[in-house]
C-alpha cells in the first residue's frame, strides 16, 4: 500500500491565534506543530477519506479537524487514551453517530468517493457497506441461523431458501464459525460462549457484503483465547475487507493492523505503518503513550 502524509491543510487553528504577543506566537506555533498530524494519513488508493471531521456533543467538541484514509484490504489499528475520541470518529465512518441525541458531525466522509453524509443517503444500505462489530457480543435473540440470515433478508440478497443458507453458511464459515455450529443453527445465537457470539456478529456483519468492517475493541470482553480466533479471523477478513479495529491493547494493534492511528484529546496524533508507530513514533505524544509514560 502506497502511504502518503497529511497535507498542510490538516494543521488544526490554534486557539491562540491573534494574540499578537510575540512569545504567544511561538506558544502557538508549538500548538500548532503539537496538534498537526505527523505520518502517513493517507494512502494512494482509499476505500474511505475522511477530511476535516469534527464531532460535538451539544457544545461539547470530541473530536477536532480528522483527515485520514482508510486503505483497501487494510487494518487501521486506532489506539489513545480513554475518552480521546476513538469511538467517537470510527462511529462516524457508518453514522452510527446519528443515532445519538446532540451529536453534530462536521466536515466529510466519503466511501469509494460517494459523500456519505449527503442528504441522499439512505443509512440503512450504508450500515450494511461499512458494518460494525461491537465490544460486547450483542446477538439478536433468534437462533444461530436466523441472527445471519436477518441481514440479507431485510437487504433483499437473495431470492431463494438455497441462496440464503449458502449466504449463511458462507458467512459462518469465513467467521471461522461453521464446523462449531452447523448442527445447531436453530439453537439461540446466545447460547453460545462469549468468543463464539463475537464471531457471529462477525458473520452477520459479512452476510450482507461489506466494504468495511468497523470494530470497537471487539475482544475487550473475551478471554485470551478467544481473542487469539478473533485476531486469526481479523488477519485472513482482511484479504477481502478494510478493517477498522479501537483497541486498548497495544500489542493487539502492533499484531493486527497494517497502520496505527494515534489519537490524543480529541486530535489525531500521528498515523503510520503499525511497525514504524510503535518502535519509532514520531511525536513525542505517541511515544509517551506506547512507552506507558501517558495514558
Ligand atoms: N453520547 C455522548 N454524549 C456526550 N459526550 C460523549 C458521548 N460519547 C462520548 N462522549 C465524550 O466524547 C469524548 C470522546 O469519547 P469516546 O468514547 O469517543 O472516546 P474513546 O477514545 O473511544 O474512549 P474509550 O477508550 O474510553 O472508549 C469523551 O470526552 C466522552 O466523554
Amino acid at each position: 500500500m502506497k502511504l502518503t502524509s497529511g497535507p498542510a491543510g490538516s494543521t488544526r487553528q490554534s486557539t491562540m491565534e491573534g494574540t499578537g504577543f510575540a512569545d504567544s506566537r511561538q506558544q502557538e506555533a508549538g500548538a500548532v506543530a503539537q496538534r498537526q498530524t505527523v505520518g502517513e494519513s493517507f494512502v494512494a488508493d482509499p476505500r474511505m477519506t475522511a477530511r476535516d471531521v469534527a464531532v460535538y456533543y451539544g457544545d461539547k467538541c470530541a473530536i477536532r479537524s480528522i483527515s485520514i484514509d482508510v486503505g483497501c484490504n487494510e487494518v487501521l489499528a486506532m489506539i489513545g487514551p480513554s475518552g480521546c475520541g476513538k469511538s467517537t470518529f470510527l462511529r462516524c465512518l457508518n453514522r452510527m453517530n446519528d443515532t445519538v441525541p446532540g451529536c453534530r458531525v462536521t466536515g466529510e466522509i466519503r466511501l469509494d468517493g460517494e459523500d456519505i453524509y449527503a442528504p441522499s443517503v439512505d443509512v440503512v444500505p450504508l450500515r450494511a457497506r461499512v458494518g460494525m462489530v461491537f465490544q460486547k457480543p450483542n446477538p439478536f435473540p433468534k437462533s444461530i441461523f436466523d441472527n445471519v440470515a436477518y441481514g440479507p433478508k431485510i437487504h433483499g440478497l437473495t431470492r431463494t431458501k438455497a441462496e440464503l443458507e449458502e449466504i449463511v453458511e458462507t458467512s459462518l464459515s469465513k467467521a471461522g464459525l461453521w464446523e462449531e455450529v452447523k448442527d445447531r443453527l436453530q439453537e439461540p445465537g446466545t447460547g453460545l460462549s462469549g468468543g463464539q457470539q463475537q464471531r457471529l456478529c462477525i458473520a452477520r456483519a459479512i452476510a450482507v457484503s461489506p466494504e468495511v468492517i468497523l470494530m470497537d475493541e471487539p475482544c475487550s470482553a473475551l478471554d485470551p483465547i478467544a481473542t487469539a480466533r478473533i485476531e486469526d479471523l481479523i488477519a485472513e477478513l482482511r484479504l477481502q475487507y478494510s478493517i477498522v479495529i479501537v483497541t486498548h491493547a497495544m500489542q493487539q494493534a502492533s499484531r493486527v493492523s497494517q497502520r496505527t492511528a494515534y489519537f490524543h484529546l480529541g486530535d489525531l496524533i500521528e498515523v503510520g505503518p503499525t511497525e514504524r508507530v510503535f518502535t519509532n513514533p514520531r511525536h513525542r505524544l505517541t511515544e509517551d503513550y506506547i512507552t506507558g509514560r501517558f495514558g
